[in-house]
């Protein structure tokens, strides 16, 4: 009877682990849930994010573990990932999810990824610039591109990490020096403003936000970050009060949320509403 249980537990899960199913079938030991776990065979993207277990890592786990076209999901943090990916893995959704917790398994989570989010670090408090987190978070970016130039030196890295504007320079320092930097790999994230630039602009015209496309260029900080209003779609004409309250919301959103939370964080919600597989404003050096 436990036997006949068993080879039914396994026929279930071999679809995980396509290669082990056979040993499976044959063993008679009692399948533990980490061995459930620890499966992958689909075919689709092996995504792992670093900073999982924050405010965006979380829901971008989820929003992966949700997307059709990740076959391996790798949750990392220095803190609470276990939690999370025992939530996240319960999800009846194809990825399998493994979850990595601190630098020593910093070489496990990396090892075999085609992508790599991170939104490692710290967020904004009120009253702070995204350049006063350059101190703390660049080197942890730092250390991060090092082990992802050891471990998945192909993979495509998306830096989420403020602030952007420096983060993406100093990952690609990391890379040049282990002689392994492609521009087209690396990207910093700022999607964000084209999904702030469209809700506001929307907001003025009077239109759904999904009918609206307002391309925004340049960095992710302040002045930095320049919506291109006369290049609207569909094509629209602003008057000069209207250009200069959409630049300023747009250009200070994220001052907007960090002052809403009040010193709780920075935007994560909406940070995360857009799908990074599919399309993404980007930062390159
Ligand atoms: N590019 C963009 O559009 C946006 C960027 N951000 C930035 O994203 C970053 C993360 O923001 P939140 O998730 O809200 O912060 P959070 O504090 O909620 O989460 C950050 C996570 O990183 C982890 N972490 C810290 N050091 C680490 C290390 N060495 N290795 C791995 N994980 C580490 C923390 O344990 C935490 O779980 C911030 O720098 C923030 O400014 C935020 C919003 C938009
Ligand atoms: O403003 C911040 O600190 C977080 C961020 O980058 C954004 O919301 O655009």
């Amino acid at each position: 009877m436990e036997q006949k249980t068993n080879q039914r537990i396994a026929k279930i899960s071999g679809h995980l682990y396509p290669s082990n199913s056979q040993i499976m079938e044959d063993s008679s030991e009692v399948m533990m849930r980490a061995n459930c776990r620890a499966k992958g065979g689909a075919p689709g993207f092996k995504v792992a994010i670093l900073g999982a277990a924050g405010g965006i890592g979380q829901p971008l786990a989820m929003l992966m573990k949700m997307n059709p076209l990740v076959s391996v999901l790798h949750l990392y943090d220095v803190v609470n990932s276990p939690g999370v990916t025992a939530d996240i893995s319960h999800m009846d959704t194809g990825a399998v999810v493994r979850g990595f917790l601190g630098q020593p398994q910093l070489e496990s989570a990396l090892t075999g990824m085609d992508l790599v989010i991170i939104p490692a670090g710290v967020p904004r408090k009120p009253g702070m610039t995204r350049d006063d987190l350059f101190k703390i978070n660049a080197g942890i970016v730092k250390t991060l591109c090092e082990g992802i130039a050891k471990s998945c030196p192909r993979a495509i890295v998306n830096l989420i990490s403020n602030p952007v504007n420096s983060t993406v320079p100093i990952a690609a320092e990391v890379f040049k020096k282990a002689g392994i930097y492609d521009p087209k790999r690396l990207l910093g994230v700022t999607m964000l403003d084209v999904v702030r630039a469209n809700t506001f602009v929307a907001e003025v015209l009077g239109l759904d936000p999904r009918e609206v496309d307002v391309p925004v260029v340049g960095g992710h900080a302040g002045v930095t970050i320049l919506p291109l209003l006369s290049q609207v779609k569909p094509p629209s004409s602003f008057t000069q009060q209207e250009i200069e309250y959409l630049t300023d919301r747009i250009q200070n959103g994220g001052t907007e949320v960090v002052e809403a939370k009040a010193g709780t964080g920075s935007a994560t919600l909406s940070m995360v509403s857009h799908n990074l597989l599919k399309t993404s404003n980007i930062i390159t050096c």
